[in-house]
């Protein structure tokens, strides 16, 4: 089997202060991969170099396209790397204000993504986007208001239809629980880990909340400084941290 992605010594600085240093990792078709740490140690960084929002000073990040198989895309034309984020990645932002577009109806919001990809038929899109609603559990009968008429919980759920209307078979999530109330953060993880399990996502989630991962993810990298500290499956990691800052990590989470 090929890798979806396979990321090779990928390291990025900001002038002389580093944000991620030397990554590894092969994340298989299907797989959930987390990555923890503390704020600062380096997780957004390596998300944006992942999913090309940040060119990375060094290193490979190989994806296995659909057209053309395995591909760096961190030295593929920006256009090139424009049509994967249209259509085999999705980005799923923390604050579902960067995600969608607040002026256009929750159905546009939707169908926007697949007139982006070349769908024209009017009656096909709506009912697509009528489709990914429920499956996102918004009401078809508020397709027609605006994003901002809508809870966070509900914005959150809308830009997770948005990215993933078009298929996408890699969709990177950067804190997509945070900023959310505890309940409504619950309904969400259930949410999401239904649609990965149902369509067989991958997924790359940044968090720095374990239960998130430990629901989502199979697999876990835990970050500091930059570095990542240790790597393994989710329930090893989190049930026996070998690493003295994991440790110090997993029983933190246990004190509160
Ligand atoms: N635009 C930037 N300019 C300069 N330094 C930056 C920039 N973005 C991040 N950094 C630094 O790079 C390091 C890694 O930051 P990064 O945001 O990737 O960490 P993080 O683990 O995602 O933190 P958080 O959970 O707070 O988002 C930090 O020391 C941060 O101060």
């Amino acid at each position: 089997m090929t890798p979806l992605l396979r990321v090779e010594g990928l390291s990025k600085s900001y002038g002389t202060h580093p944000g991620c240093r030397d990554v590894n990792f092969t994340l298989w078709p299907g797989e959930v991969m987390g990555i923890v740490g503390e704020s600062g140690s380096g997780k957004s960084t390596l998300l944006n170099c992942l999913a090309g929002h940040l060119a990375p000073d060094t290193g490979k990040v190989i994806f296995d396209t659909r057209e053309r198989g395995p591909r760096d895309t961190v030295t593929m034309r920006e256009s090139e790397r424009r049509w994967l984020a249209r259509t085999d990645w999705a980005f799923v932002h923390q604050n579902p204000r960067d995600g969608l577009r607040m002026a256009v109806s929750a159905g546009g919001n939707v169908g926007e993504r697949l007139m982006a990809v070349g769908a024209r038929h009017y009656g096909d899109i709506r009912a697509q986007a009528e489709d990914w609603l429920g499956r996102v559990e918004i009401d078809a009968g508020r397709m027609d208001e605006r994003p901002r008429a809508f809870s966070g919980g509900m914005q959150q759920r809308l830009q997770i239809a948005r990215n993933l209307v078009t298929g996408p078979r890699l969709i990177f999530m950067d804190e997509p629980t945070g900023g959310l109330d505890v309940s409504v953060q619950a309904r969400l993880l259930d949410l999401l880990r239904g649609l990965v399990r149902r369509l067989g996502l991958s997924a790359v989630i940044v968090t720095h909340d374990l239960a998130v991962v430990r629901l989502l993810a199979d697999r876990l990298m835990v970050m500091k400084d930059g570095h990542v500290v240790e790597e393994g499956l989710t329930d090893q990691v989190l049930d026996d941290p070998q690493h003295p800052y994991t440790q110090l990590l997993v029983s933190s989470v246990l004190q509160v």
